[in-house]
């Protein structure tokens, strides 16, 4: 599995992360292919935000990494030069949707003048007034002008997400990073955002790691679901014929909890 592939944008055999002698991660092997959702759940604690802060580059300074075979975007990270190139690609190549969508933004500055500096430095020819208003309209804003000139705490955490969802998507990353993306929202406004980002994740064909204990939504967006227990990978779960079958009893559990369709035992 860790052949390099110009379809997959993560391959990783073997990655272990320890703090002390203690795994967080125990020799998981990961597939993220391109154009892939792929969804990551277990109970807490299992090891979900862990991995998110591995792929981004970002893992606490008390934690160390190892891995047997890891590919990112095609370049083996291994060798000389590859950790300043992950560093080069973090917010670049990859992204991060976080969880909460006030995380996102500088509490004192507009959100015109955040997009246009977001924007202005990945996507120069979208760090524009008039282009940004119209992708305010096409992501749902019923507002957008009055969007566009208010500070973050004006608006409601769902047009926050959306925002943030909108400059993930138009940054051109490759692979976004959604650590329960949508947890402090209520259902619907919920369910709203997960269409919006599923919906331009395909349309851009961005490769997206989904975290959440939300197995309704995971079941019905993702093409992938990685299992994870206690930081071992217990089974990774294709798509076949519009069903999921886990065949791990930990799986069927976590399944059986949400007890959602379509789920055929
Ligand atoms: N910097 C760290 N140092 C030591 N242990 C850590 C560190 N960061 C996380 N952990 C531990 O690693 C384990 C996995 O944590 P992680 O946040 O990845 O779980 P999770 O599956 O995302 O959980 P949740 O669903 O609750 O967000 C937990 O036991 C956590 O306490």
């Amino acid at each position: 599995m860790a052949a390099r592939n110009s379809e997959d944008a993560v391959v990783i055999t073997g990655l272990t992360v320890l703090s002390g002698s203690t795994p967080l991660l125990d020799r998981c092997d990961f597939r993220i292919r391109k154009g892939e959702i792929h969804a990551v759940i277990g109970e807490s604690g299992s090891g979900k935000t862990t991995l998110a802060n591995f792929l981004l580059g970002l893992l606490d300074r008390n934690l160390e990494s190892r891995w047997e075979d890891f590919f990112l975007f095609g370049e083996k990270m291994q060798g000389s030069g590859w950790s300043e190139k992950w560093k080069e690609w973090r917010g670049k190549r990859i992204s991060l949707i976080p969880q909460s969508p006030a995380l996102g933004f500088h509490p004192y500055r507009k959100i015109s003048s955040q997009v246009l500096e977001y924007f202005s430095v990945l996507q120069p020819e979208l760090s524009d007034r008039q282009i940004c208003l119209e992708l305010f309209e096409k992501i749902g804003l019923s507002d957008p002008k009055s969007a566009w000139d208010a500070h973050p705490h004006s608006l409601s955490g769902g047009e926050r997400q959306r925002i943030l969802v909108l400059l993930s998507l138009y940054s051109n990353a490759e692979l976004i990073l959604a650590d329960e993306p949508t947890s402090a929202l209520d259902p619907i406004t919920s369910r709203e955002i997960l269409d919006l980002l599923s919906g331009l994740v395909r349309q851009k064909e961005r490769s997206l790691v989904f975290i959440s204990h939300d197995l309704g939504s995971v079941s019905n967006f993702a093409d992938t679901i990685s299992v994870l227990k206690r930081g071992r990978l217990v089974e990774t779960l294709s798509h076949s014929f519009s069903t999921w079958a886990p065949k791990t009893d930990y799986a069927r559990k976590l399944f059986e909890i949400d007890s959602f369709p379509p789920y055929f035992a």
